[in-house]
């Protein structure tokens, strides 16, 4: 059946495709439905090519099914950055837009120098896609924007069609753990080791070290379970995924890269972690520990300053409180500190992007050295592990998440990532421990649990 929305919908499309340009974007607002069922609904008809977004406030959810147009770039240099926004310049103005307009969503690669494993293959330097169709849920409303570059009216129909008929949601398929491996535990130990005597003698002052697991699955992975798995263990984070192909980048980070609304512009320093406590009692001991914490506390400053210098670069009012405070996710606390700006006039948000990526709490101080050292001695191939992944709108305002606690899913397989902060006066074993609650959230999600 054919509801008064949808027709709403294809007879916009058609007065839209008489005035199509380059590209037709129109938006209609449409009844309230569960984003994570519109995402189950494209499996059949845009599978690899769908993608989920939340943020951390829950303030905007989208859903994007379909390429309409996709934007890629190879280069292994910041101009990716440049590159990458020239494209999607050139996509807005050549397009005929009814309502909000297109949006697009993608990710970066965390360093394009080193790019060796296989199964990153479908993630390249940087790519983002804008949907066919893209839902929008903001507040209580949910709009339906669609975006067409070669499809015909007929096809656009059809798909709403598919799209919007009832759907069974999927019940989990009861999938277990049959394979769990630590890549090259030793090697990561070693590279601690080797990491910190670098800082003892004065080459580096901070290096964000990673580890990765690789768990096979005893049924083909279901990634909207995975994402409602995440989204209800993790009311706290940005819940994320990009389907490229048969492979799927997802994950639920608390750390916001930047956002970017008119010229208000925010970011985070998240640096410094313990694990939560069984009980309220050792939990609040636990942080008011973290929150004294020499060792922490340095891991954290580093942030703070690479963040405050790089904002004053391009912004004016730079807010930066003088203390960090805790954030809480379920598993494990940070300091946090926020930060809030007014970005200068011509400033994009992917000026911001590459100025900030990778912070200290990613990479680590100074930048450069850091992440060569990552190059060096880090035994795995981080992808789009603890890089940028979020969204810019037509009128460049977006954003960006770093993207950790994140695991690349395929077929049975599951890559996860998570690292920490060596700083000087840093423990090994402590260092692996923490790293180990940063897996937590997404082993529990690829459970079921
Ligand atoms: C690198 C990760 O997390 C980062 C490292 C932290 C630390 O070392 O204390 C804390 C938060 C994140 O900025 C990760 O989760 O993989
Ligand atoms: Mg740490």
């Amino acid at each position: 059946m054919v509801t008064l929305y949808q027709s709403k919908v294809i007879d916009q499309v058609r007065d839209a495709l008489n005035k199509k340009r380059h590209m037709a974007s129109v938006a209609v607002k449409i009844k309230q439905i569960d984003p994570l069922t519109f995402f189950e609904a494209g499996a059949k008809l845009f599978h690899g090519q769908r993608f989920y977004w939340s943020d951390c406030l829950r303030e905007q959810t989208f859903v994007g099914l379909g390429h309409a147009y996709v934007i890629k770039s190879e280069n292994k240099t910041s101009e990716r950055f440049r590159e990458v926004e020239y494209a999607w310049k050139q996509m807005v103005e050549g397009a005929f837009i009814q309502g909000e307009g297109p949006l697009m969503f993608g990710g970066f690669a965390f360093d394009p120098m080193k790019r060796s494993a296989e199964h990153w293959d479908n993630f390249p330097s940087a790519q983002f896609v804008v949907p066919t169709f893209l839902l929008t849920k903001k507040q209580d409303e949910t709009w339906l924007t669609v975006n067409v570059v070669h499809e015909s009216l007929e096809q656009i129909e059809h798909m709403i069609d598919s799209l919007f008929a009832q759907h069974e949601e999927g019940k989990w398929g009861g999938s277990y753990v049959v394979k769990k491996e630590e890549v090259a535990r030793d090697h990561w130990l070693h590279a601690v080791h080797h990491a910190m005597r670098l800082i003892q003698h004065g080459v580096i002052e901070k290096v964000v070290l990673a580890r990765e697991l690789v768990l096979s699955f005893s049924e083909r992975l279901n990634y909207a379970h995975v994402l409602r798995s995440l989204r209800e263990q993790q009311p706290m984070s940005y819940i994320f995924a990009f389907e490229n192909g048969s492979p799927c980048f997802i994950g639920a980070s608390p750390e916001q890269l930047v956002k970017k609304n008119e010229d208000i512009c925010e970011t985070a320093c998240l640096a410094g972690s313990i694990r939560r406590g069984h009980t309220i009692k050792e939990d609040e001991e636990l942080g008011r520990w973290l929150l004294r914490d020499e060792k922490n506390r340095h891991e954290h400053a580093f942030v703070v300053d690479m963040i405050e210098r790089a904002m004053n670069e391009v912004c004016a009012e730079v807010i930066v409180p003088s203390e960090p405070v805790l954030l809480k996710m379920r598993h494990i606390q940070h300091l946090y500190t926020p930060v809030r700006a007014k970005v200068h006039d011509d400033v994009s948000i992917f000026s911001l992007v590459e100025r900030l990526h990778p912070t200290p709490a990613l990479g680590g101080f100074p930048k450069e050295k850091a992440v060569q050292t990552i190059r060096e001695i880090e035994p795995l191939d981080r992808g789009w592990y603890a890089a940028p992944i979020g969204w810019v709108d037509a009128k460049g305002n977006g954003e960006f998440a770093v993207a950790i606690r994140s695991a690349l899913l395929h077929d049975h397989e599951a890559h996860l990532f998570a690292g920490c902060g060596i700083v000087a006066h840093s423990n090994p074993r402590s260092e692996y421990e923490e790293t180990n609650v940063k897996f937590k959230p997404m082993l529990l999600a690829l459970e079921g649990k």
